[in-house]
């Protein structure tokens, strides 16, 4: 993985490299806090010796036993989809991939009805156990499969941490379960059995993933000039500290797209803390280009655009035509003008003075995607450090589940009593 950072500077907002030079030094401080934190396996800090603590034999031995599936479907929301989604959709399998990552009744039956049931393995990930979406999801999963007269303890395992309402489902039908790494959040658990399981079950190299897990942690030093990672998090980090509170996630690959969605989690949950943070967009190159890049070169200054690409691809290449003004084309290739394209936007901010930084991997395969994952956990985890922020808990998000909880009739929750304490001003449509 390469970090571009040049077009950061002399941008508005924008750093120099006096700032980047006096930023280093805190980039020293921060890196011996996170190698401290990993030698002591700290409870988010672990998350960063996964290459080397994780299992895949481990993981591979939990789903061996299930011969060929046609298909595997993931119930988990958050850090429990988003890392395993991302490599589902990233490279290609036999074996198809599905996740049931919301409560949308629409979804679940089309879903349902789409799946082979007595083919498919049901994965059911949560690391606190408790979270109701996914509970819920299991159950209605479970319920379809009993009509199916598919045998759903012979065909589910779990991933969980603690000891929840999923262990103990586990423990009562003896379902294979796989542990959560201790001290590994969700948003940090795609190099963990969270991420590699459904990895595993698609026949993927686990252990090229975690090989570029490990090239990313290599790379981690004192400098941000020497670490690709800790340039990425600390240009970042001073950046949204003169205004460019937007990060624009945006890849030049659709087998990426779903790698900006477990970005935008990573991203928001880990640093949106004490009034600060960078909120991060999902963008999609090049479509994007043609939807929000007249925002992100004439709108508000208060963007930083990130724009990834892999330096190989297979490639399609584009016939020659005789077509009035589409010679240019002939000839050429769908990835090289997803490349021009690539370039051009990068240019067409710098000329717009619109900070943005260039990311590159080899190539959308196990290693890189390792070592890009790995990367901006790190890169995350310096900005939190750089930032004063707790960067590996998410505190706001508890009370809409008090309150969710309590509108359903799971306890007495005060939160539950305020959602009917809402303003209203309601403009309605005629009917
Ligand atoms: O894995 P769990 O405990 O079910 O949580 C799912 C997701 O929900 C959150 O706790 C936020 O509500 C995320 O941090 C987490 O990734």
């Amino acid at each position: 993985m390469d970090v571009d950072i040049g077009n950061a500077l002399g941008t508005t907002p924008g750093v120099t490299t006096g700032v980047l030079d006096r930023l280093d030094d805190r980039v020293a401080d921060a890196h011996e806090t996170i190698t401290d934190g990993m030698a002591n396996d700290a409870f988010g800090y672990a998350a960063l010796n996964l290459p080397e603590t994780a299992d895949p034999d481990a993981i591979r031995s939990a789903v061996d036993r299930y011969d060929d599936p046609e298909a595997v479907l993931t119930v988990g929301i958050g850090g429990s989809a988003l890392g395993a989604a991302t490599l589902a959709n990233a490279l290609d399998s036999e074996v198809d991939a599905y996740f049931l990552d919301n409560v949308d009744p629409d979804q679940a039956r089309r879903l349902l009805a789409e799946l082979p049931l007595s083919e498919t393995v049901v994965n059911v990930v949560s690391n606190s156990g408790t979270t109701a979406e996914t509970l819920a999801n299991f159950l209605v999963v479970r319920e379809a499969m009993d009509r199916a007269d598919v045998d759903w303890t012979d065909r589910t395992f779990v991933t969980t941490g603690g000891e929840g309402n999923l262990r103990r489902l586990a423990e009562k039908h003896d379902l294979p379960a796989l542990d959560v790494p201790a001290g590994v959040p969700g948003r940090f658990s795609v190099l963990s059995t969270v991420g590699l399981a459904v990895a595993a079950l698609q026949g993927h190299d686990v252990e090229a993933i975690l090989r570029g897990g490990a090239d990313g942690r290599e790379n981690l030093s004192g400098s941000l000039y020497d670490s690709p990672a800790y340039a990425y998090g600390a240009v970042s980090y001073a950046l949204a500290r003169r205004g460019a509170t937007t990060n624009a996630m945006m890849p030049y690959a659709e087998s990426l797209e779903t790698f900006a969605e477990w970005f935008a989690q990573l991203w928001a949950e880990s640093l949106g803390k004490d009034g600060v943070g960078q909120t991060p967009v999902r963008a999609l190159g090049a479509t994007d280009q043609h939807s929000q890049l007249q925002l992100y070169r004439a709108g508000p200054r208060e963007k930083l655009v990130t724009l990834l690409r892999p330096r190989e691809r297979a490639d399609v290449s584009i016939p020659e035509t005789d077509l009035e003004g589409l010679s240019y084309l002939g000839g050429s290739s769908l990835g090289e003008l997803l490349d021009a394209e690539f370039e051009a936007t990068e240019a067409s901010l710098a000329a717009a003075e619109r900070p943005n930084v260039r990311i590159e991997i080899d190539r959308v395969d196990e290693r890189s995607l390792g070592e890009l994952l790995y990367g901006m956990e790190a890169a995350c985890v310096l900005y939190g450090e750089l930032d004063g922020v707790e960067t590996f808990t998410q505190p706001a998000v508890e009370w809409g589940k008090k309150a969710a909880r309590g509108l359903l009739g799971g306890g007495e929750f005060e939160e539950a009593e305020a959602v009917s304490d809402k303003r209203e001003l309601v403009v309605s449509g005629g009917r």
